[in-house]
């Protein structure tokens, strides 16, 4: 177990099913299947019940720059508890470096414009985000329906596309080899077309949560 928020492609990929896309730029994987139909379920039911509207951190002027709702997932319930035990387990990283998971529903129009998940160390509110926990370092993103119509996940500068599909994990490195933030992590919830969307994340940090 990893007590410094990292994981690694020999640590993914040594879990079958992991893919890992092939860029230079950005290490990215993906794993289908990644949780249940069953799984996915219960958090949609659990996003249902207790949502509120997303924030965003570093606000940019933008009040359409993030549309959709979040849920913050009760850790003691069952299937929010497997999760995270999961993917500690995929990642290899101490659960102390998760944050709560977090749900996401988006509706028709509902996206969240391209962002990056690291917070910019020379903002204004680097300090109070990240001053015990540290940055962000990765995230893992699971889909837990099919969306009817739009909702995929796009990296603009590697120019990948990610479909949602129930059960469907994406993960990423938020930082370059140098431990710098990747400006390449760039990515976009494109706008829900038809239909809903819903995601849950979770983010790793450099130090315990709290
Ligand atoms: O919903 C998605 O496809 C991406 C969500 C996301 O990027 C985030 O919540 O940080
Ligand atoms: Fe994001």
């Amino acid at each position: 177990m990893n007590g410094s928020g990292e994981s690694s492609a020999e640590q993914l990929l040594s879990r079958p099913g992991v893919q890992r896309f092939p860029s230079s730029r950005l290490d990215l994987f993906t794993a289908r299947g990644f949780l249940s139909p069953a799984q996915c379920s219960a958090l949609i039911e659990l996003i249902e019940t207790n949502h509120r509207p997303s924030t965003i951190a570093d606000y940019n002027g933008d009040d359409a720059f993030r549309t959709s709702s979040t849920c913050d997932l009760p850790q003691e319930h069952a299937v929010v508890a497997q999760v995270v035990a999961a993917l500690s387990s995929l990642s290899g990283i101490d659960p102390a470096h998760a944050e709560p998971l977090q749900g996401q529903r988006y509706e028709v129009g509902q996206e969240f414009k391209a962002h990056t998940d690291y917070f910019e160390p020379a903002s204004h509110d680097f300090d109070r985000y990240c001053a015990v926990p540290g940055q962000r370092t990765w995230t893992f993103m699971i889909y837990l329906n099919e969306v009817e119509a739009g909702g995929a996940t796009r990296f603009k500068v590697i120019d990948k596309l990610v479909q949602p599909e129930t059960g469907k994990l994406i993960g990423w490195n938020n930082r370059k080899p140098d431990g710098n933030p990747n400006p390449s992590t760039l990515h976009h919830a494109m706008p829900v077309r038809r239909g809903r969307k819903y995601v849950i994340t979770q983010w790793y940090r450099e130090r315990p949560w709290g």
